[in-house]
């Protein structure tokens, strides 16, 4: 006879569905908030931004992209009293052992505020280092949480892979776009259609799990 003693199988928790109505974008970077609100738009959900609720930033003390989008998701529900989702995000470079990645924005911090044009150059230069034999390889990372008033939290993750580029090129999209070539394309994030984008993106990759999890 056989006997089973141990149960290694996690009970899978239910998740908790997202009704139609209000939700915040618990996110300060207006590239973001609207690929998110793209990304939304065919659900029923109304979007608000933080920003136009007076929510301000929260401190990103985390070390996760899950610690840091769940503290965002948190701040805004607590603040707003309604569902909450935010989004955090980087660029993982394979040569540099995947920096920046959690400190993708600090990269680009100035004392006069962000400069994008200083932080590709910083990871071009930061590979260069590496030497000739540094391969190119990096992908994008997203995760993206909800939170409930009630303290509930789901988080999902997304990635795109892909190969940097020298020097930038295109004018649509934010951040490192203009580096960032997806894998079996030619043209940079920045280059193509944001429809395009949002078939293949880190942030899409990210949505389509959380849709089937909380709104399928
Ligand atoms: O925290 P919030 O307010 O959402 O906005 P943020 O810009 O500070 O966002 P993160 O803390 O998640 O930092 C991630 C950085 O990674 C970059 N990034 C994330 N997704 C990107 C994308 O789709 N294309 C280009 N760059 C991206 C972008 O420049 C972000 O500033
Ligand atoms: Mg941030």
């Amino acid at each position: 006879m056989n006997i089973d003693l141990v149960d290694d199988e996690p009970t899978p928790v239910p998740h908790r569905k997202l009704q139609p109505g209000k939700l915040v974008i618990a996110s300060h970077n207006e590239g973001k908030v609207r690929e998110i609100r793209a990304l939304l738009e065919p659900y029923g959900i109304e979007p608000v931004s933080a920003a136009s609720l007076g929510i301000p930033e929260p401190e990103e003390t985390g070390t996760t992209f899950v610690a840091n989008a769940e503290l965002k998701a948190r701040f805004s529900a607590d603040l707003s009293g309604m569902v909450a989702l935010a989004d955090d995000s980087g660029l993982c470079v394979d040569a540099l052992g995947g920096d920046p990645g959690v400190y993708t924005a600090n990269w680009a911090e100035t004392p006069n505020g962000r400069d994008w044009q200083l932080a590709m150059r910083k990871v071009e230069d930061a590979l260069a280092a590496k030497g000739p034999e540094a391969g190119r390889d990096a992908h994008f990372v997203c995760v993206l949480s909800l939170c409930w008033p009630d303290g509930h939290v789901e988080s999902f993750e997304g990635r795109v892979d892909g190969t940097l580029t020298w020097p930038p090129r295109g004018a649509v999209g934010f951040g490192y776009d203009p580096v960032f070539v997806a894998n079996g394309m030619e043209q940079t994030f920045a280059e193509i259609d944001p429809a395009e984008k949002h078939a293949i993106s880190h942030r899409a990759d990210a949505f389509g799990k959380l849709v089937a999890a909380v709104l399928g």
